[in-house]
């Protein structure tokens, strides 16, 4: 867990974003407009032909307006053709101001009819492009190393990268409306410029200091939240670990439900305060800058009365000229403000984007050799070192041994000592750092990524429970054979979960774990039954079992054992297991320390070298007698 809140330094950035930098996160939006374009081209144009529309409502809007006031202030200067309505009607003076009432109303109604037209595309487009970043986001995540997963920076990484492919829907209206904004403002400030130029000039007084305060807060918001990504990880585990059934037994039987509410609450309160603070700020130093614009607008106003009066504007054009003012003032902030915004959000881009740009580092060659098949030697470790990323202490190191081909080779040794190690490497999640591992004398980095895993069928001890049907559970070793109901039969047979599902009442198709409804919790050792018949289903040429079979009880695990030697016949086997029972059956024994080979032989021949193998047995046989 990270560190109490409070002790780790303030989120706040050294430096702000420099103009280039910030036009540098601009560059990301052309990448997510070129996303967005292949998410539905039909899409997008609708998008932009009614942002089009909707760009030119508001200077028609203004225009029609100031022709009704200029026709209604002459009307009322005319001599009256009658003093009914009937008489005005009838003699046709109304005709002109009753057509731009027409014009007008359709503005009105067809603005609307815009506006509900751009949302509904503007929210199909998101959510198929929302759904489209996060397909791509597993399917990149799926592509990199173990090593990835294993580190907290990259965890962070991708945390941020999630909540970027799916809230980034804001990003795409604002920028959408920008475009919007300035064909509006265009037209408004050419109307503007014809009638009195310098207003123009007012404008940036006005909104200028809203759009630098709004910058500085944004890239604030920013740092915080990219600042508190591990605590929001953290918070999410806190949340996850109580309330998951898998959880929920320790956490009642430890009593762990306070300390973990209070861990909680803690670390959301931090985050709270400085989320809370950033915001009062930002409401402060808004309202000022609210006024200073208010003030300008006035100002200008003021200015278009006094030249009314003084007869150089008509009262249409009072009318037209301070709401045009008006609008451009809210408009301009509109953009700059959305310039900081979709800046800022491209900030959060650079998140998403950047995930995308972590390359895996263990990849198939570009021309890869066949796997050999069948197997005639089998595999070698030729001095082979290995750290794991970020430690200092060599997991193995000098190692130098033979797995024949045919041959079931067992692996033993105290916690730690480095077989799951050499179970990674033989399946290359990851590369040594020294020396190499071949399969019949080619190097595994010159074979098929997929070819090798496809060629060996490992369980590992802390193999997934996956919350899906019995059968599915089975077929997830081969999925490509998930319809094969004889395969699966035949791998359930042969793992003995036959036994297993015989007992559910659904069999195959009853849903396992207690995450959804209707499902059905399995024993340990049932679950390692279930998986097992995963290694089966792959029907690989070399089958490992990294001490699957753990919470088996001893007459299941000889069951389970014992077939496996019958169908491992001619097949190559890595078994681990702490139990010597299991560990005798295998044809050779490897037994390791501190990462390193310290005996090898049959269980005969080790029992009578009288090392270490012989005095763990003896320890474990004595623990019978
Ligand atoms: N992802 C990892 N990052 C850093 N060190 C690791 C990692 N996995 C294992 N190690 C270290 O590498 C060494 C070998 O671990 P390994 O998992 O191979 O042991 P093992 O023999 O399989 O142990 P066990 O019987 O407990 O499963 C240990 O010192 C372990 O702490």
């Amino acid at each position: 867990m990270t560190d109490l809140p409070g002790r780790r330094p303030p989120p706040l950035p050294e430096t702000a974003l420099t103009f280039r930098e910030q036009l540098e996160n601009f560059r990301l939006l052309g990448r997510l407009l070129v996303q967005i374009w292949h998410t539905s081209p039909p899409l997008a144009v609708a998008s932009v032909c009614l942002r089009l529309l909707g760009a030119l409502q508001p200077i028609a809007m203004l225009w029609v307006g100031k022709l009704i006031i200029d026709e209604v202030v002459r009307l009322s200067g005319i001599t009256a053709p009658g003093p009914a309505f009937g008489d005005w009607w009838a003699s046709g003076t109304l005709n002109h101001v009753v057509t731009l009432l027409l014009i007008e109303l359709a503005l009105v109604v067809g603005i609307d009819i815009i506006n509900r037209a751009m949302n509904l595309v503007d929210s199909i487009l998101s959510e198929l492009h929302s759904n489209q970043m996060s397909v791509d986001l597993m399917a990149h995540a799926a592509k990199l190393d173990l090593r990835h997963f294993e580190s907290a920076e990259y965890q962070d990484r991708l945390e941020r990268a999630r909540r970027q492919a799916a809230g980034r829907n804001a990003l795409l209206s604002v920028l959408f409306g920008q475009a919007q904004n300035v064909i509006t403002v265009a037209t408004l400030a050419a109307g503007l410029f014809i009638y009195a130029p310098w207003l123009i000039l007012l404008l940036p007084i006005s909104f200028m200091p809203a759009v630098l305060g709004e910058t500085r807060f944004n890239q604030l918001a920013y740092w915080l939240s990219r600042w508190r990504t591990p605590e929001r990880r953290e918070l999410e585990y806190i949340r996850y670990i109580g309330a998951t059934p898998e959880t929920a037994k320790e956490i009642k039987l430890f009593g762990l439900g306070d300390f973990l509410v209070s861990r909680f609450r803690t670390l959301a309160h931090t985050i709270f305060v400085e989320n809370t603070r950033v915001a009062r700020q930002r409401a402060f130093w808004g309202a000022i800058f609210a006024a200073i614009s208010t003030l300008t607008y006035y100002a200008a106003y003021g200015f278009i009365v006094w030249r009314t009066i003084a007869g150089e504007f008509t009262i249409g054009d009072l009318a037209f000229l301070s709401g045009s003012f008006l609008r451009l003032n809210g408009l301009f902030q509109a953009i700059l403000l959305g310039f900081t915004q979709v800046a800022a959000q491209s900030m959060y881009l650079d998140d998403l984007f950047s995930f995308f740009e972590i390359q895996p580092g263990i990849v198939s060659p570009a021309t890869p050799k066949p796997f050999p098949a069948p197997l005639r030697q089998g595999i070698r470790f030729e001095n082979v070192g290995f750290r794991y990323p970020d430690t200092d202490t060599w997991a193995v190191r000098n190692l130098s041994f033979d797995l024949k081909a045919g041959e079931t080779l067992a692996l033993v040794g105290e916690n730690g000592a480095g077989k799951t190690t050499i179970v990674k490497l033989i399946t290359r999640l990851y590369d040594p750092d020294e020396g190499r591992v071949t399969i019949d004398g080619v190097d595994l980095r010159e074979l098929s990524l997929t070819e090798i895993h496809a060629n060996i069928g490992v369980i590992f001890q802390d193999f997934i429970r996956y919350s899906l049907t019995a059968r599915d559970n089975i077929a997830v070793g081969r999925i490509a054979a998930r319809e094969d109901a004889t395969r699966i039969d035949r791998a359930a047979e042969q793992s003995l979960a036959d036994g297993v599902i015989a007992k559910l009442p659904k069999g195959y198709d009853q849903q396992l774990g207690r995450l959804f409804r209707e499902g059905r919790d399995l024993s340990g050792g049932e679950w390692q039954k279930v998986a097992i018949a995963r290694a089966y289903m792959r029907d690989a040429q070399l089958i490992i079992l990294d001490e699957p079979t753990a919470a088996l009880d001893a007459k299941a695990e000889a069951e389970v054992f014992a077939r496996f030697k019958g169908l491992a016949q001619g097949k190559t086997a890595v078994i681990i297991s702490h139990r010597f029972s299991t560990v005798r059956m295998a044809d050779r024994i490897l037994v390791l320390d501190g990462g390193a080979i310290l005996e090898a032989g049959t269980h005969e021949e080790l029992v009578a070298l009288g090392g270490r193998y012989a005095e763990l047995f003896e320890l474990q046989a004595a623990g019978y007698r």
